[in-house]
């Protein structure tokens, strides 16, 4: 392993590194690298979802950053960098990536998380290399790769947490902490590479320049294709290879494992002379190889181009991952479907009752036609809600898969039967009416079940006593399953008694007395709700839960120390939360609370969005950012405000009263 050598490979070199962290530029210059410092302007904003696992968001963002300080610097300066670095660092944890905190209560979510527990550390790094060659194109190659690093946190108290996040420290770091400072108090032990933690992975880097400039006998590939930016930023190809891309806005398709380099085909870059920013237009040249196709990993993404308009990868033609998100989003209703059919035809409990059905025995039992039927369940097993064995008899045999077992039975502990029957009988009428929601701004009730509803609940809900049952299953099943998470995501030991607003059929608030001996819950709903809460009272359970029956919007609120609104205030518009939280606040004392459980806005997750779309073809309310919960509260008194992502349906927040 050669290490100064390879630095000192680059000392003539136009080496830049495209990232403001000062902890990389301190790692790099310890090295003895000399380097220029571009900070990239690519915006880390790709969708989390698209990559299956987390090393492979931080891989793409670095080169993205890389890519896009490369394209600035021939674009723009019109001088070609030797190399571009470009580095990005992620934590993760119970299946989160962690990244920089927006503010203080971010960072306490982060460290929160953290506490007792070993996270990892990736950090993805890209080398973009760029050469000029005789026919004045500039060729580039790119290799990226990544580092894990495990770190385990001690278990960290409230006044610890809030003393270093009070430091300053946690703000501009992955995770929230800097291990490498003050954060290393907080530090357990460190397996694997420290500097990857901080930021740079040092070693990992070396033994890639030592495989590209001691070891490499990489060569052009002649077959090239030309793809030009004109004046307007949209692109036009003249195609001479087989494959196409649009660089320089693309992200190249070479990608190397983390002990593999092989020879490497160079993709190219024209210039044409004239700076495009000033008028004029680049020609790019890229060129392709099968060869490296077989070990590449492409990602979907959409790219800006320098005039901030969309353009799509110009390559052979559309990438099969990029179809296939496609085809999830266009067939997501079908499959919602086919689980709502299934469910309320009650497959999953006939088939727990009696496992190894054929579908001619499942049709007669869901009196159905076979035909049908057949359908319903190959999709079901297409989904992973059953699973179908071959007979002798060639005639398949079904049975419920763990995922359906846990779920989809009716009296399952953590049941979404109820949810999903709501789900099927008034989410899905109101909506195939979402377009007239988004045009009107309103809920759809009229439209869906011809009722006019200003208040969901008491003018279309509570009608009628089997919607109204309908709607309390949905609220139980959703609230068991996010009940403990949300219990137990403060400490509230200094709390005796709570009043769980809205708390409709006491779910929630089982799963408080359960996890805090010290505490008795009022549940406070609607008389409608209240008279049937009985039917929810859990068998053999000792509990502190009682209910009062009133309207939180006129009725004097039960005495408390902690309220609970648990997906209350998004059924709301700002106005009518306006009122609600200043008569909740009239209630509390000084050191009383209001603990939130909504999902948020923020990180634009697909469940908090499409749940406020939710909101709107349902209620009058919408979802809302965890900032817009933090000013409400301050408006209304309330601070010290702390934050909880559970990673279930719901996140937590609670704020004390001042
Ligand atoms: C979306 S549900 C949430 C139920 C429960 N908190 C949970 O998380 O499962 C809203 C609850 O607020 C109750 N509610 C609506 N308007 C109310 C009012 N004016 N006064 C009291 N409760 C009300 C409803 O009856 C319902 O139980």
């Amino acid at each position: 392993m050669v290490l100064n050598p390879v630095i000192s490979k680059l000392a003539n070199k136009l080496v830049v590194l495209a990232s403001a962290s000062p902890r990389r530029q301190d790692i790099l210059r310890n090295a003895g690298l000399k380097f220029e410092v571009v900070p990239s302007w690519f915006k880390e904003t790709l969708d989390k979802s698209l990559f299956k696992e987390p090393h492979e968001y931080a891989v793409e963002t670095a080169k993205q950053k890389a890519l896009e300080v490369a394209r600035r610097m021939l674009l723009k300066h019109l001088k070609t960098p030797d190399i571009v670095i470009g580095a990005d660092t992620i934590v993760t944890v119970d299946s989160m990536i962690l990244e920089k905190p927006v503010d203080k209560n971010d960072a306490y979510r982060m460290l929160s998380s953290l506490s007792g527990k070993e996270h990892s550390v990736y950090t993805g790094v890209a080398i973009v290399l760029c050469h000029d060659n005789e026919n004045d194109e500039v060729d580039y190659q790119l290799i990226d790769f990544y580092e894990e690093t495990k770190v385990k946190f001690a278990d960290l108290s409230e006044s610890m947490l809030w003393e270093y996040i009070n430091s300053g420290e946690p703000m501009d770091k992955a995770g929230g902490y800097g291990i490498q400072a003050l954060g290393g108090m907080l530090v357990e032990y460190v397996h694997g590479d420290f500097l990857n933690v901080v930021g740079f992975p040092l070693n990992h880097f070396c033994k890639q320049l030592d495989l590209i400039y001691n070891r490499s006998t990489s060569s052009l590939d002649e077959k090239s294709l030309s793809v030009s930016l004109s004046e307007n930023g949209t692109e036009s190809n003249s195609l001479s290879s087989s494959a196409k891309h649009n660089l320089p806005n693309s992200s190249s398709q070479t990608h190397h494992n983390q002990n593999t380099l092989s020879a490497s085909p160079l993709n190219k870059v024209k210039r044409t002379g004239s700076d495009r920013e000033a008028g004029g237009s680049s020609q790019v040249l890229v060129n392709s190889s099968s060869e490296h196709k077989a070990t590449c990993k492409t990602t979907a993404l959409p790219q800006m181009t320098n005039r901030g308009q969309l353009t799509v990868h110009a390559d052979s033609g559309p990438k099969k991952e990029d179809l296939q998100r496609m085809m999830e989003l266009m067939d997501g209703f079908k499959a919602s479907k086919a689980l709502f059919t299934a469910s309320k035809m009650c497959v999953f409990d006939l088939l727990q009752s009696r496992p190894g059905l054929e579908a001619e025995q499942i049709a007669q039992e869901i009196k159905a036609s076979l035909k049908g039927t057949q359908c319903l369940l190959e999709a079901c097993v297409s989904l992973g809600l059953l699973r179908s064995k071959e007979q002798t008899s060639h005639k398949p045999m079904y049975e419920n898969t763990d995922l359906a077992t846990r779920f989809l039975l009716s009296d399952a502990p953590f049941s979404l039967h109820g949810y999903i029957q709501h789900c099927n009988s008034t989410v899905w009428p109101l909506f195939s009416h979402l377009e007239s929601a988004v045009q009107e701004g309103t809920n759809q009730h009229d439209k869906a079940f011809g009722k006019k509803s200003k208040d969901m609940f008491q003018d279309t809900v509570y009608y009628d006593r089997e919607v109204k049952l309908r709607f309390m299953k949905a609220m139980h099943s959703i609230a068991k399953v996010t009940g403990k998470a949300v219990a137990t995501a403060f400490d509230l030991s200094s709390f005796k008694t709570v009043c769980d607003i809205g708390g409709c059929t006491g779910a929630m608030a089982y799963e408080f007395t359960e996890a805090h001996p010290g505490l008795s819950v009022t549940v406070f709903d609607l008389p409608a709700v209240v008279d049937m809460s009985e039917h929810f009272t859990p068998q053999h359970r000792e509990h502190r839960v009682s209910f009062v029956a009133g309207d939180f919007f006129k009725d004097d609120l039960p005495k408390a120390d902690l309220y609970i609104l648990a997906r209350i205030l998004h059924d709301w518009p700002d106005e009518k939360v306006d009122i609600l939280l200043k008569r909740i606040s009239d209630a509390c004392r000084p050191g009383c609370a209001v603990l939130i459980a909504e999902t948020m806005l923020d990180g634009l997750r697909p469940h908090s969005t499409l749940q406020s779309l939710n909101m709107l073809a349902q209620a009058e309310g919408k979802e809302r950012t965890q900032r817009q919960y933090v000013d409400m509260m301050s408006t209304h008194g309330f601070g010290d405000t702390r934050f909880v992502q559970t990673g279930n349906f719901l996140d937590a927040f609670i704020s004390i009263k001042l």
